[in-house]
């Protein structure tokens, strides 16, 4: 059995990110953008009032001024202003021709078509956005790296950009095995229980964007096992399965993924929960075997799959690691890193009740994962763990 390190390590070296797609701007929120964006035109396009008010010829701001017309917002034709000549312009509107600044509408008096001015801090471009202020032709507009977060894709969208090139989300298959599963909702027989594994794997999922989510049911059958396994590998870049991956009579996993020409990286962790993890590759696809009992399964897409799936969208952990002191002393044997289920706040953490891998009722209260070291046993109140902080 390898330790979760040296399973954190093999997993890393098998992830590169997934070829670069070129998508709709609309539609490319959270992802990471893969190449350079370049301003195609001057923005604002032309020299442009930030206010509602009089467009003016600075020169003239100490003399009476004659009113001749008008620029709104969204005009298509352009007025010329002379000397003593103002036009009234409004927020977002060209500046007329021979203007250069902008008096607000409330620092005039107007007297029909003659105008004055009161605006002691009037100064020469005041009011006026000039053209090319917010990025000019050509410049760089956005680093290739950069998460597109709501705020870049409204600048890429302001500076007329559509389309971008972006590290894809991966698609994912879910296949969740056992012919004892019921679908919530539906009632239990004898022998049965619901299954959870696939609700909490795509919420998780889909909290990181990834919609491109299928969920197979298999029986615990190998020939079935085999055939649903194929498909999702045909299908997706990662595959997870949960359950059956264990030494049971029923426990098909390792031999459906063998049959399929998934290659073995490793399996079996020396941790607590999860440890009949499984991981293999097939070319660049990802092959998750997460242990059934539904604690483990999110303990283990925490530790492993979450990173996995963000080096493929080329992003960075989104579970953070601190050090924080232990309320209480907690007792383990040594052996295997644990994972327990914990309340983090303000530098001190406190495992919670119902540590057990088949019970998810701590992990739904849990703000982190407390992680024991594999050899030490006794935990003494204020020693100093790492915790890794779950994404809210
Ligand atoms: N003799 C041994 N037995 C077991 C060992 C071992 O080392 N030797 N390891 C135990 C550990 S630890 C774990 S974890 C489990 C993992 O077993 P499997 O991955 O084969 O999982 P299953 O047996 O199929 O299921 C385990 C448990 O989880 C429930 N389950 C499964 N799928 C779902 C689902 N989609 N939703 C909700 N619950 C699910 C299932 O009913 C079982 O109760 O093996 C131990 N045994
Ligand atoms: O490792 Mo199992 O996940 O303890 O129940």
């Amino acid at each position: 059995m390898i330790s979760v390190k040296e399973a954190k390590d093999l997993i890393s070296q098998h992830i590169t990110a997934l070829n670069p797609i070129s998508i709709d701007l609309a539609k490319a929120s959270g992802h990471v953008l893969a190449a350079e964006v370049y301003a195609k035109y001057d923005i604002p396009a032309f020299s442009q009032s930030s206010m509602d008010g009089y467009a003016i010829k600075f020169a003239d701001h100490e003399q009476e001024l004659t009113l001749i017309g008008e620029m709104a917002a969204g005009t298509a034709t352009t007025i010329t202003i002379q000397n003593g000549q103002t036009s009234r312009i409004f927020t977002g509107a060209p500046l007329p021709e021979g203007a250069d600044t902008v008096v607000m509408q409330e620092k005039i008096t107007r007297k029909d078509e003659k105008i004055t001015l009161q605006d002691s801090n009037l100064k020469l471009g005041l009011n006026v956005r000039d053209k090319g202020s917010e990025i000019k032709a050509g410049a760089l507009a956005m680093e290739k790296g950069n998460l597109l977060s709501p705020a870049a894709i409204g600048f890429l969208a302001g500076i007329g950009i559509n389309k971008v090139s972006v590290y894809p989300m991966p698609k994912i298959s879910i296949i969740v095995t056992g012919k004892e599963l019921q679908q919530p909702g539906k009632t239990l027989e004898f022998g049965q229980v619901y299954e959870s594994n696939s609700y909490s794997l795509s919420a998780a999922l889909k909290y990181e964007g990834i919609e491109q989510i299928v969920v197979y049911e298999a029986d615990d059958d190998l020939e079935i096992l085999k055939k649903v396994l194929e498909t999702a590998i045909e299908s997706s870049d990662v595959v997870l399965l949960t359950g059956g991956v264990s030494v049971g009579d029923y426990d098909f996993v390792i031999e459906a993924a063998t049959h399929c020409g998934i290659k073995q990286i490793f399996h079996k962790v020396k941790q607590k929960p999860g440890k009949p993890l499984f991981f293999g590759t097939k070319d660049q696809k990802l092959i998750f075997g997460l242990p059934g009992n539904p604690s483990s399964v999110l303990s283990c897409y925490y530790n492993y799959v979450l990173p996995s799936v963000k080096t493929l969208s080329h992003k960075s952990n989104s579970v953070i690691e601190v050090q924080a002191a232990l309320t209480h002393p907690y007792s383990k044997a040594a052996g295997l890193t644990h994972f327990l289920k914990g309340k983090y706040e303000n530098g001190l953490v406190t495992p919670l009740s119902a540590q057990e891998s088949y019970r998810l009722s701590s992990f739904a209260q849990a703000n982190c994962l407390i992680c024991l070291d594999e050899i030490q046993e006794q935990f003494k109140k204020s020693n100093i763990l790492t915790v890794m902080i779950l994404p809210d």
